[in-house]
């Protein structure tokens, strides 16, 4: 009888790094932004956070999947990381709530996942280099049948990946030419630069690597097709008998709809790119700017729209304004702000956050990778909130106007709901606009 070889999969990152693990989930391969995210439970949260979109995330906890996966935690229809790396995929997940499994879940989605790598090495690279381009690259299958290393929009091409079918070493479940003494290195250290796996290999599977390599450098990581692919494609309502709410939805996690529906709003949920007419002729008492994914310099329409209910003298009473993450960075850009990126931005659900007004520290569920340059913010906006570990913006207040914003999630899913109160002082805002137009 002959051994069964246990399939690989391998974590190629743009500096060159190759980390060799299992796979789980969808056996194949794609390309993403590499982000760890510190919290210890609420995978099934991030996994279904539209944020997310584009990204591959690895988590530091070292063991997920441990209770599951259940219908009632998702933040959005489906997964919408581009693949999923931990330390150990829980295999028997044991709680009440539990349907199905993580590799269950992922390969359903076609979602890779990588485990059995070291998570925390991976994390401290992230935290060195700042966030990487990667690759999850899949042995037994994924190259073999021909399926594209390509982005969600087929940004990076790569000809390699589509006809090799077989012929190079990790297209095959054989082992490749090179996949000796280069490898074996690698399964002793479980990482490895790739020029050490270079310097043993054949001519074929030295170009097929650097063709991946190159692939995965040029992958661009932000772009309009972001928050484009998570937006709702029309408008729609969930009624209520209270504030009618605006949502401008840039990938608006669940848990946002569930908590102002729990406070009786009406809400009218708008595209990404619905210009401010289309808004107004809505009659709204409120704008919510939801969160989402990329870069808020790429969500040019919203950041026109948003600043129409900016400018002074556009409504006679000025409407409320509340954003969330990305939203309170377009709302920060429509003002006149700028922003930058992080090195490796803020993931996780217990990030310190310091409210400047009264110098209370919450902790608050985080995800997001571009922060405010405090120095480019127009008069009339404070700073209200800043982070406790690098002291980065956290929240942004209007000194006149009803307008604030976050860039922590309130909304929590995963993580405490220590700052849940953001959502009623909104209602309380909504309520007394509403007094003043009827009066
Ligand atoms: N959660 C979010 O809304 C993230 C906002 C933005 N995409 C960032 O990474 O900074």
């Amino acid at each position: 009888m002959t051994a069964v070889k246990p399939a690989a999969a391998y974590l190629l990152l743009e500096d060159g790094t190759l980390f060799k693990g299992i796979p789980f989930g969808y056996r194949g391969s794609s390309t993403g932004e590499v982000v760890f995210n510190t919290g210890m439970t609420g995978y099934q949260e991030v996994l279904t956070d539209p944020s997310y979109a584009g990204q591959i995330v690895t988590m530091t906890y070292p063991l997920i999947g441990n209770y599951g996966v259940n219908s009632g935690d998702a933040e959005s229809a489906k997964p919408q990381v581009r693949g999923y790396i931990v330390r150990e995929a829980c295999a028997r997940p044991s709680n009440y709530r539990s349907e199905k499994t993580l590799d269950h879940y992922l390969a359903q989605h076609r979602i890779p996942g990588l485990a059995g790598i070291d998570t925390r090495s991976l994390t401290r690279r992230i935290r060195e280099h700042g966030t990487l381009r990667g690759a999850i690259i899949n042995g037994a299958n994924g190259v073999g049948n021909g399926q594209a290393l390509n982005g969600a929009n087929g940004s990076a091409s790569l000809k390699g990946f589509n006809n090799a079918n077989g012929r190079y070493g990790i297209n095959s479940a054989d082992a490749a030419p090179w996949e000796g003494e280069a490898l074996a290195a690698l399964r002793a250290g479980a990482r490895t630069s790739l020029e050490a796996v270079f310097a043993e290999m054949d001519e074929e599977s030295y170009t097929c690597w650097i063709e991946y390599l190159t692939a995965v450098r040029n992958l661009p990581v932000a772009g309009p097709h972001l928050v484009n692919s998570v937006t709702t494609p029309q408008a729609y309502v969930i009624p209520g008998d209270g504030c009618r709410v605006a949502v401008l939805d840039f990938g608006i996690k669940e848990n946002i709809l569930r908590m102002l529906k729990a406070l009786d709003c009406h809400l009218m949920v708008f595209p990404a790119h619905t210009p401010a007419e289309e808004i107004r002729a809505a009659n709204p008492d409120g704008l919510f700017l939801s969160n989402g994914p990329g870069d808020p310099k790429d969500v040019a329409p919203a950041i026109e729209t948003i600043g129409h209910f900016l400018r002074p003298g556009t409504t006679a009473q000025p409407l409320p304004i509340f954003g969330i993450c990305l939203g309170h960075q377009l709302l920060a850009l429509a003002a006149g702000a700028d922003t930058y990126k992080l090195k490796f931005g803020h993931r996780g659900a217990n990030h310190p956050v310091k409210d400047l007004r009264t110098g209370r520290v919450f902790i608050t569920s985080q995800n997001h990778g571009y922060a405010i340059d405090e120095k480019t913010l127009p008069a009339g906006f404070a700073v209200s909130h800043r982070n406790g570990n690098d002291n980065t913006v956290e929240g942004l207040r209007h000194e006149r106007l009803p307008v604030y914003s976050v860039q922590y999630h309130p909304e929590a899913a995963p993580g405490p709901l220590d700052s849940a109160f953001l959502f009623d002082e909104f209602i309380a805002n909504m309520r007394r606009r509403v007094e003043k137009v009827s009066a």
